[in-house]
């Protein structure tokens, strides 16, 4: 990536096409239903196009129009239904294997979460409405098949309105915090985690995989944050909670071989009023808040297996 230059300038440099937006209809369906998915495509080249910078030569550039195009093409070629991890390392691959200047190809493609709709109890075949959390993925691909991919969610917001404290904290000159066993926990979770698969050629091959994966990947973590349906489980902390749902993902995921959580303490503030004549007109008692975005706690942590064993 790097290189000295005639003038003893260092460039590190990549180029590519951002927020490509696509969609895609597969009408394969036995029973007459549609397939649909909507991706906004974000492609980064590592090459030897130094000259570009150098000079006035640019015969070494794929154009990122080029790459916009490819977007399309590819899109057009997959005539079978694909998961957007295989379409980032399918992109990925190509690029690499077809321009030789190119050395590594990251693809960063994020998909809106649409959902087959059910009218009458029944899955409707062409009918769609969007959800809420986005599904995102990384693939980095080296010219020798050389693979890093990454899956996440991005926007899941998940909330709960007991079983959660927060105490023994640092106390000091600065802190007015109360020590609590008793408060609201919301975030909104990002999550994303590396696969241990690491060449193109050893990616599962079982249609819609990933998909799958990341259902499971999403329940697990939503069961830990939230524990069994009556009793719930008490979270002493975001931090705590975060790596119980990462260490379950683990522990649940072979294939997954670190996860990255961040999540957010999105504080909902209890809502205590009062004047002279009326010192109680609205007084705390775990029912009156007032929700905020902002100023919110930031946490985030990334998780992997120390042995094989978890
Ligand atoms: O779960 C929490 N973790 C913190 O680090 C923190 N800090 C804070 O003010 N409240 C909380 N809550």
């Amino acid at each position: 990536m790097a290189k000295e230059a005639a003038e003893g300038l260092r460039v590190e440099q990549r180029h590519g096409k951002a927020r490509v937006r696509v969609a895609r209809v597969w009408r394969q369906g036995v029973d007459g239903s549609h397939h649909f998915v909507e991706w906004n495509v974000s492609i980064s080249l590592l090459s030897h196009c130094l000259p570009s910078y150098h000079s006035d030569d640019n015969s070494d550039i794929v154009a990122t129009d080029t790459m916009k195009n490819t977007v399309y093409v590819k899109a057009k070629e997959c005539g079978n239904r694909l998961s957007v991890e295989e379409f980032a390392v399918l992109l990925g691959n190509h690029f690499c294997s077809f321009y030789p200047q190119v050395y590594t190809a990251i693809v960063n493609i994020i998909e809106k979460p649409w959902e087959r709709v059910c009218i009458d109890g029944k899955p409707h075949l062409h009918g769609f409405k969007l959800g809420s959390e986005n599904h995102t993925v990384e693939a980095t691909v080296q010219k020798s098949g050389a693979l890093s991919l990454t899956s996440g969610v991005a926007g899941l917001a998940l909330l709960k309105t007991t079983q959660s404290g927060f105490e023994g904290f640092v106390r000091d000159k600065y802190t007015i915090l109360p020590d609590t066993r008793e408060r609201m926990l919301a975030t909104e979770v990002n999550a994303s985690w590396r696969y241990s698969y690491e060449s193109v050629a050893s990616i599962p091959k079982r249609e819609l995989y990933f998909n799958e994966k990341i259902m499971q990947v999403k329940k697990v973590l939503m069961d830990t944050f939230f524990g069994p349906p009556e009793t719930g489980v008490y979270s002493p902390s975001v931090q705590r909670t975060l790596y119980l749902m990462g260490g379950a993902v683990l522990r649940r995921f072979p294939d997954v071989a670190s996860i990255h959580l961040k999540m957010p303490n999105i504080h909902f503030l209890p809502v205590n009023l009062s004047t002279k004549e009326n010192p109680t007109m609205v007084k705390f008692k775990d029912d009156v808040y007032l929700p905020t975005d902002e100023p919110h706690g930031s946490i985030e942590a990334t998780l992997s297996r120390i042995t094989s064993k978890i």
